[in-house]
């Protein structure tokens, strides 16, 4: 038996497996409306068995966005294009998530393949990033970011509760705020980039108030009965992790309290030279278990926890509850069959739709456990 096949209530939503597909920047919408690459690429994914399938990081706001080919819900005019896609991934039955974040002083930046840089200045494509303090993240992403003033923050968590909105009436079942990799609302909570003096600045409940308040005013217009989560990194790996996990958990606990149901643990990647330990596999598991223990909610997490063995482990040692699986699913939508015939489920093939599990269970295919 499998423990990574086997289902996961949380709230009114049902998860038919434990497996996720986490939020991946497409760069590919057009002020930030979704495309046809949009419609195919996440149908695609949804078709291939994973239970949860979370829309890529989505803008809050026009500068919210990492780069100008970003998706955003900051306007009515997106909500038609997401809604298509949360009923594609829907119809293919798995649960339709998605992310929406605010990129913070990593915003207005190229696409990873045309440099993953700040645009320049002079560029019209360009914008003004704006931060918690004026620290600029460094490496490719040089510019110093404007102060935010209190009206800016209003404005940003409006801004979050707005998008909400648009995620819920699109028809999204999970939502996942950004609060992860160096983007804005993990840079309030991190001392390297919060240098504030006032109510938002200083001592680490201070640091996290912007995200307990985002928490709140979103867990208010967000049905109570479907998952609120966030992504959250809770380790630096900047030789400091002992003192930056244990503020982290309590951070994590402060947000259960406000009303998040899961938390998705990450890595915060708010300075470009952490550590991190990426020969390790599974590296952030014992970090996620601790997570789990000592906050006391349900808890994900990923990076590099693909292998059929290492996300079965994860989930059947109680360190997660969910695996999130990523870039093999770029490699292979129907990644989830590979996992099954390796873990040796009944029926594997019956991870995909009937149209395809009928003949790759009668006559075998690729990988199937019938081929010669
Ligand atoms: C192309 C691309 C784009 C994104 C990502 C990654 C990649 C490869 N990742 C991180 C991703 O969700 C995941 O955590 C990592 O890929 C690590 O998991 P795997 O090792 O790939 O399973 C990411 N994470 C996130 O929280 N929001 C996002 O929009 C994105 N975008
Ligand atoms: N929107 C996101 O959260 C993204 C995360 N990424 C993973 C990553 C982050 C930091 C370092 C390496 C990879 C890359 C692209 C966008």
């Amino acid at each position: 038996m499998s423990a990574l096949f086997t289902p996961f209530q949380l709230k009114d939503v049902q998860l038919r497996n434990r497996i996720a597909v986490p939020p991946m920047c497409q760069y590919s919408a057009l002020d930030g409306h979704t495309t046809e690459w949009h419609s195919v690429h996440y149908a695609s994914i949804a078709r291939g068995g994973a239970a949860l399938v979370i829309v890529e990081a989505t803008g809050v706001s026009p500068e919210g966005r990492i780069t100008p080919s970003c998706t955003g819900l900051w306007s009515d005019t997106q909500t038609e294009g997401m809604a298509r896609i949360a009923a594609a991934i829907r119809a293919a039955g798995a649960v339709p998530g998605i992310q929406i974040g605010h990129a913070g002083r990593k915003a207005s930046a190229n696409r990873p393949w045309e440099g993953d840089d700040h645009i320049p200045e002079t560029d019209p494509r360009s914008w003004q990033p704006i931060a918690p303090s004026p620290l600029a993240f460094g490496g490719g992403l040089p510019r110093v970011p404007r102060e935010m003033t209190l009206a800016d923050i209003e404005r940003v968590q409006a801004d979050f509760v707005a998008a909400a909105r648009r995620a819920r009436d699109a028809g999204f079942q999970w939502l996942e705020l950004h609060f992860a990799h160096g983007y804005l609302a993990q840079s309030f909570f991190s001392a390297h980039s919060n240098q504030r003096t006032d109510a938002y600045g200083g001592s680490a409940e201070n640091r996290g108030r912007f995200l307990v308040e985002t928490v709140e005013a979103v867990r208010a217009v967000w049905p109570e009965r479907l998952p609120l989560t966030a992504r959250f990194g809770v380790i630096e790996y900047d030789g400091r992790d002992e003192e930056t996990l244990t503020e982290s958990i309590a951070q994590v606990d402060r947000m259960r309290r406000a009303g998040l149901d899961l938390v998705n643990v990450s890595v915060n990647f708010v300075i470009p030279d952490g550590q991190v330990p990426w020969r390790e596999p599974a590296f952030l598991a014992p970090v996620a278990a601790r997570v789990k223990r000592e906050a006391g909610l349900p808890v994900a997490s990923g990076w590099c926890m693909d292998g059929a063995y290492t996300a079965e482990h994860v989930i059947a040692s109680g360190q997660l509850d969910l695996v999130m699986i990523g870039r093999a699913h770029l490699a292979n939508p129907h990644y989830p069959r590979e996992l099954a015939h390796a873990l040796k489920v009944e029926r594997p093939d019956w991870t995909l739709p009937a149209p395809y599990a009928h003949w790759l269970q009668r006559y075998g295919g690729p990988g199937a456990a019938s081929a010669q």
